[in-house]
């Protein structure tokens, strides 16, 4: 091939996976709670995230940590270490990924494990790379397996083996590739292997958000958006939104909708209330899938336990929403337990559903929690 041939197969490569990155991220939509529903909904959200360190609003340890690790490359004029940012999804990890990139004033190249589904796949998006650059990989504990081994290679040492032909007559040439900064995020930490884990120089785990932190994140993006707000009701926004920020800017955008067409236009206490009772996201923040999930299990398995696959196709879902979409806040707000027999209602469930907790549950004195038999989840 020629080098311009080269060079734009190289360019194609990577307008393909950023395409797969923000396809994969639509295809993850679908209530008001939910991610990346429509096009106009996701410019605005881009128009709300954080520019810069300092526009971060909470997180603050890994906000220190990260800007020591940046100031420090940056003074060793040097190109930043990987980062690995685990967490639930909308907690922020994209825009610190972004950060990063603009905080090392280097061009930020995206893409996704899903979509990186041939090591060929990664060999392009990485020789594409110039010095300095910040390559993001969301989701990146779904890379298959031969992807994840070239990226060990190209991460340590910044080469990459590129296999020509197949069988006994394979060979494998050598590509240097320059020094790059991976950002790899990831909603299940646990499920990157060791040797992955251990190439990255930094590892930011994203908590859920206070409501104290949330409230300042929907005061900062009603400004944005020019949206009329009273104190009680960006708090009101701000209780429901289930720590998550992506959350709190959907329901801030869902209540200054109920504001313009069945009020006055201002966010107040009762506007939040009637918008939010509206659109099924009740007082604690749950919405349509958590209780749908709370439902089958006490309503359906007794309270459990129950394996996981069970529950996703009671509520019509796939296993990885229910587990990481609905469970991490069910089980922070104490609702839902993940026992190795499989999941349970906690009493807090039962009462929430405004159900009596039977003498059944393993949380009754009748009951064992933890029994001795295999995780059915
Ligand atoms: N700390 C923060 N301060 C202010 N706004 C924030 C913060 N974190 C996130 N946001 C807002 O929340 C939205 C979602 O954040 P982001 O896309 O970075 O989440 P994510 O963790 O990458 O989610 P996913 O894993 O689903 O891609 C952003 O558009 C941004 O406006």
């Amino acid at each position: 091939m020629a080098s311009e041939d080269v060079e734009s197969a190289v360019q194609a490569a990577l307008e393909q996976a950023e395409r797969e990155f923000l396809e994969q991220r639509a295809a993850r939509a679908d209530s008001v709670t939910d991610l990346d529903a429509d096009p106009d909904e996701r410019a605005v959200e881009a128009a709300l995230r954080p520019r810069s360190m300092d526009e971060v609003i909470g997180q603050e340890r890994v906000r220190e940590q990260l800007s020591l690790v940046l100031d420090a490359a940056r003074s060793r004029g040097r190109t930043a270490d990987h980062v690995l940012l685990s967490g639930p999804p909308g907690l922020g990890k994209t825009t610190l990924a972004m950060i990063i990139a603009s905080e090392m004033s280097a061009p930020l190249r995206l893409t996704s494990g899903p979509a990186i589904t041939h090591a060929g796949d990664l060999a392009a998006i990485l020789s594409g790379l110039n010095e300095g650059d910040v390559l993001f990989v969301d989701e990146i504990h779904r890379m298959s397996r031969p992807a994840e081994e070239m990226l060990y290679l190209a991460m340590e040492d910044f080469r990459v083996d590129v296999v020509i032909g197949k069988g006994p007559g394979a060979t494998a040439i050598p590509l240097e590739i320059p020094p790059f900064t991976l950002v790899g995020a990831t909603t299940r930490a646990g499920l990157l292997p060791g040797p992955l884990r251990d190439r990255f120089g930094f590892t930011g785990h994203l908590e859920f958000y206070a409501a104290a932190d949330l409230d300042l994140i929907v005061q900062r993006s009603a400004g944005l958006l020019e949206v009329g707000t009273v104190p009680e009701g960006t708090a009101e926004i701000a209780l429901r939104s289930r720590g998550t920020p992506r959350i709190a800017n959907r329901l801030l955008r869902r209540v200054r909708d109920y504001a313009q067409v069945r009020a006055d236009g201002i966010v107040t206490r009762d506007v939040a209330r009637r918008a939010l009772e509206l659109f099924e996201v009740d007082e604690t923040g749950l919405d349509r899938l958590d209780r749908a999930v709370l439902d089958a299990l006490c309503r359906r398995f007794g309270g459990g336990p129950v394996g996981l696959s069970t529950l996703a196709v009671a509520v019509g879902e796939e296993r990885e929403t229910v587990e990481e979409v609905a469970e991490p806040f069910l089980v922070r707000t104490g609702m839902l337990a993940r026992t190795p027999r499989g999941r349970v209602a906690t009493p807090a469930a039962w009462t929430h559903l405004g159900l009596a907790v039977p003498a059944s549950s393993p949380f009754s004195d009748h009951g064992t929690l933890f029994g001795d038999g295999e995780p059915t989840g």
